[in-house]
């Protein structure tokens, strides 16, 4: 493609076309962390929260009825305000956290880290952040020296790049797609107070001889069932409102356990031409 540097682009080996785990597991996996930020966010949501169906509403009322049983047995008639950092949900919810910190490469700048806990084989460890660009969409300016555009296997790109063009495009199409209260995607990882805790994987780096992939890129197209107060944790947003196609993710999956201390590392598959 004449419009992109491929040096910065990555590919998605032959080889690992085929799904490490099922779109179900995935889902599951977000829909659990996403959840747990959504209750202990309940609160502080009250907008959301009207406009959601009142089956909803109570399911969650439920679950945050149980929740604060569990932590105070004794206090069941004005339960006391239990907000965690979205870090501490991800280590409640998934069992680890991640962050991003000085990697471990000379050199290479920032990479991501298991902070917390043992990352099991088979689990989505981060998202990768980022617009979305159908593949006969513009995006040469915001490509220019820009190491953050991943391409999937269809040639839909997704550029996680925080800064400049990249940030304000994301930003523009993110305040497009509101639907009054409800927000369809988050972007807050354009900022350091980042929401969702798994939306960091834009800076995992590239594996070398002596540092093996330790988790590969799995595409994730979000369902028609998605909960709509539940995207406001989605880190990806279409370039062009298009309402037809689901909306495409892609997650970070572990490829063996991963225990605390240790640096994430993908395969970017650079293509040299
Ligand atoms: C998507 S970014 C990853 C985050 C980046 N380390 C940062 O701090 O912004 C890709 C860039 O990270 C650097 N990088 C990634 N893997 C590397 C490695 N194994 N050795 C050296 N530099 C690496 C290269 O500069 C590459 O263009």
């Amino acid at each position: 493609d004449y419009r992109v540097n491929s040096r910065t682009l990555r590919y998605v080996p032959e080889e690992s076309k085929d799904k490490v785990i099922t779109d179900q597991e995935v889902l599951g996996a977000l829909l659990k962390v996403f959840q747990a930020l959504f209750l202990n966010d309940f609160h502080k949501q009250t907008d959301v929260v009207t406009v959601l169906p009142e089956a909803v509403k109570s399911a969650y009322q439920g679950l945050l009825a149980v929740q604060h049983r569990r932590v105070n047995p004794l206090e069941n008639r004005h339960p006391q305000q239990i907000n965690l950092k979205p870090e501490d949900i991800l280590f409640k919810t998934l069992g680890f956290s991640v962050a991003r910190a000085t990697s471990s490469v000379l050199s290479a700048g920032r990479g991501v880290f298991v902070t917390k806990g043992l990352v099991p084989r088979g689990t989505v460890v981060s998202m990768y952040p980022g617009t979305v660009y159908q593949k006969y969409e513009p995006v040469f300016f915001q490509s220019i020296g820009n190491p953050f555009i991943f391409r999937c296997l269809d040639g839909t790109l997704i550029d996680g790049n925080d800064k400049g063009l990249s940030k304000v495009i994301y930003r523009s199409c993110s305040g497009r797609d509101r639907l009054g209260p409800l927000r369809m995607s988050d972007s807050t990882w354009l900022t350091p107070e980042i929401h969702n805790p798994l939306a960091v994987g834009q800076y995992v780096n590239n594996c070398s001889n002596d540092r093996a992939a330790n988790v590969c890129y799995q595409e994730f197209d979000v369902p028609a069932i998605f909960p709509v107060e539940l995207k406001q944790y989605l880190p990806n947003i279409a370039y062009s409102c298009d309402k037809q196609s689901p909306l495409r993710c892609v997650v970070l999956v572990a490829l063996r356990d991963i225990k605390q201390g240790e640096e994430l590392f993908s395969n970017y598959y650079t293509i040299v031409s």
